[in-house]
């Protein structure tokens, strides 16, 4: 039987099909999610890729930026994920993107890269020899709530016992959906107490600027369907006035910790301010206040830190729960 041969027309269809798949294969993972849902229902080929775009971004809301993949799990409504830009460490002004691709084929390697880089600005102390297990010089807990750690200044390096809260979120988490609070973090693995769990990333603000974010995010909210994520942290001196004062909003860009929710019990997690040497900035990170066990949601009081004006309704279910979230004003 004599071979039946494509027709021109169906093989330059064929090329066209394959021209648009690989173009869209590198544009797509660029839309945020209202885009890639319009352009999923252009045609056949696009839906096919919006989908596996939209597997990938719901299977891991780090795109490869931590070490575990941190999926988002939806039970209770069909939202597959929350769009947000990811930024594992604190974004400065010259760090801010409007856009960020996630969920393309392609792999991220861009926070080993970026660990690398720090790490390499070494210029010298004395813990060029600390081993973590014998203690290192530099490390000075002060308090429960500041910590010391090696750094940019250290010769050490990154496999430093003195450096736990710099090689990412390496506890097993997931983002799960609440029908009330919305997205939520939890744990996917048994937590120990003291465990670090993640620092805190997002825009770093001048007061003013955080101050007029806050009253749109306040206006925002008041026509719900809307959670931002600004926390303002304050550093006591002994005498308890504020002596430093650091503004982070993750509403845009920021990791998985914008999405920890506020329990009036003061939650599982603990805030420290770390400081690491030669670097200008402290962090803020959370650890393991009690042990934590696999699947429950992870939360701290949200307190004085939030900077609101109106405050919202309150679902952390505790005994101790006031009714309404945290807020400067209530
Ligand atoms: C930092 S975000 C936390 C993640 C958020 N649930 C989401 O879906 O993106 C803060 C927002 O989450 C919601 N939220 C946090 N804790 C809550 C609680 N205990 N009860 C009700 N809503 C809460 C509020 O909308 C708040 O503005």
């Amino acid at each position: 039987m004599a071979e039946k041969r494509p027709r021109p027309e169906d093989q330059e269809a064929g090329v066209h099909e394959r021209a648009l798949f690989q173009c869209a294969d590198l544009i797509l993972p660029w839309l945020d999610s209202a885009e890639l849902a319009a352009t999923s229902s252009t045609c056949k080929t696009l839906n096919h890729i919006c989908r596996s775009i939209t597997a990938s971004r719901f299977s891991d809301a780090a795109r490869g930026f931590e070490p575990l993949p941190i999926p988002f799990v939806n039970a209770v409504d069909h939202h597959p994920y929350a769009y947000f830009l990811y930024t594992p460490a604190q974004a400065h002004g010259s760090d801010l993107r409007d856009r960020q691709a996630w969920g393309s084929t392609r792999t991220d390697s861009a926070r080993h890269e970026r660990l690398d880089a720090w790490v390499g600005d070494a210029c010298g102390c004395e813990c060029e020899r600390c081993d973590g297990d014998s203690g290192c010089p530099c490390s000075d807990l002060d308090s429960a709530e500041l910590a010391r750690e090696c750094g940019p200044s250290c010769w050490c390096s990154v496999e430093c016992g003195n450096r736990v809260t710099q090689g990412g979120v390496s506890v097993r988490l997931k983002i799960v959906r609440d029908r009330r609070k919305g997205w939520g973090l939890c744990a996917d693995e048994r937590i120990g107490r003291g465990q670090f769990v993640c620092e805190y990333t997002g825009e770093l603000l001048t007061t003013e600027e955080a101050r007029r974010r806050q009253q749109r995010y306040d206006q925002l909210a008041s026509g719900g369907r809307f959670s931002c994520a600004l926390l303002v942290v304050r550093e006591h001196l002994p005498s308890g006035k504020a002596c430093m004062r650091m503004n982070i909003d993750a509403t845009v860009m920021g990791n998985v910790s914008r999405f920890i929710n506020h329990s009036c019990d003061g939650g599982n997690l603990s805030t420290v301010i770390v400081r690491s040497s030669g670097a200008l900035l402290p962090r803020l990170c959370f650890f393991a206040s009690r042990d934590i066990q696999k699947d429950e949601e992870l939360t701290f009081s949200y307190g004085e830190i939030r900077l609101r004006s109106k405050g919202l309704q309150c679902f952390c279910d505790s005994p101790d729960c006031f009714g309404i979230l945290p807020s400067e004003n209530t």
